[in-house]
């Protein structure tokens, strides 16, 4: 059963700048992401340039990349101004940002979008760094893990509200759960976000599909990305499963189907 909040979804995205609108005319809208260890340590780029990471995810359609800085992950600012020097795509960078200089320095090393996660901020807080995010001419990456949480992103319009499918409490160290992006997809495209992602666990062409023909517009993927046996056959099955153009034909027919 749909829920009431869907009847009030706007049609129309508008909004979130240049990283926004890349999501929104991408054919297959998949944020690729650089992230050198993962949670546990274990190292993801296996040897791989950030060069060579970045030319395979441009050829492969990338219509933005996202750069993880956060020493958690093996990350460095140097590995932004890698990214940075090696293409012109919209970047999106993850950090725990919580003040306008790292915001500003993220800016000027190329970011068009910076990570605010609503799970640590509290609401005035996380109000203060989507304004200055707009400021800078960034867009707010807001991450959201409940209803209660995306309660708290008073500027949805403005944001791209991703629900991140794993628990940046347990340090993303959980399997995570696809199921929260299917149970919450109805009220993030209620806000009026102009891009509703879902971020993390997203394993197989099949997983991914199926969040796309949720109504997803975007899709952050890392671990499943950079772990692929063969990326050409892992996106040749999701454009199999939702070819280009899809949002505009099946998309829009299945929410309809799904609206009473
Ligand atoms: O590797 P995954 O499971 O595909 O997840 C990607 C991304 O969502 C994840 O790296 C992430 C989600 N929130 C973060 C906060 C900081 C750093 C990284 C993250």
């Amino acid at each position: 059963m749909p829920s009431p909040s869907a009847d009030s979804a706007p049609a129309e995205l508008t909004g979130g700048g240049r990283f926004g609108a890349a999501l929104r005319t991408a054919d297959t809208p998949v944020i690729m992401e650089l992230k050198r260890n993962s949670a546990h340590g274990a190292d993801l780029f296996a040897g791989r340039p950030v060069g060579e990471l970045v030319a395979r995810y441009t050829a492969l359609g990338a219509p933005a990349l996202s750069v993880v800085t956060g020493s958690w992950f093996g990350g460095t600012p140097e590995l932004l101004e890698e990214v940075a020097a090696a293409t012109e795509l919209p970047l999106l960078v993850k950090d725990f940002f919580t003040k306008e200089k790292q915001i500003a320095a993220a800016s000027a090393a190329g970011a068009s979008a910076v990570l605010l996660t609503a799970t640590v901020l509290p609401r005035t807080v996380l109000r203060r760094l989507i304004g200055i995010c707009l400021e800078h001419d960034v867009t707010p990456f807001v991450e959201i893990t409940s209803e209660a949480e995306l309660a708290t992103v008073e500027q949805a319009q403005d944001c791209v509200i991703a629900v991140n499918n794993k628990d940046i409490r347990q340090r993303e160290r959980d399997t995570g759960d696809l199921g929260r992006s299917h149970r919450l997809i109805d009220r993030v495209r209620a806000t009026g976000t102009a891009v509703p992602v879902s971020a993390s666990a997203i394993e197989t062409p099949g997983d991914a599909a199926g969040l796309l023909s949720a109504g997803y517009r975007g899709l952050l993927i890392g671990t499943g990305l950079l772990r692929a046996a063969d990326l050409d056959a892992w996106f040749g099955e999701l454009r199999a499963l939702w070819p280009p153009g899809a949002h505009d034909t099946i998309g829009a027919d299945s929410r309809k189907e799904r609206t009473p």
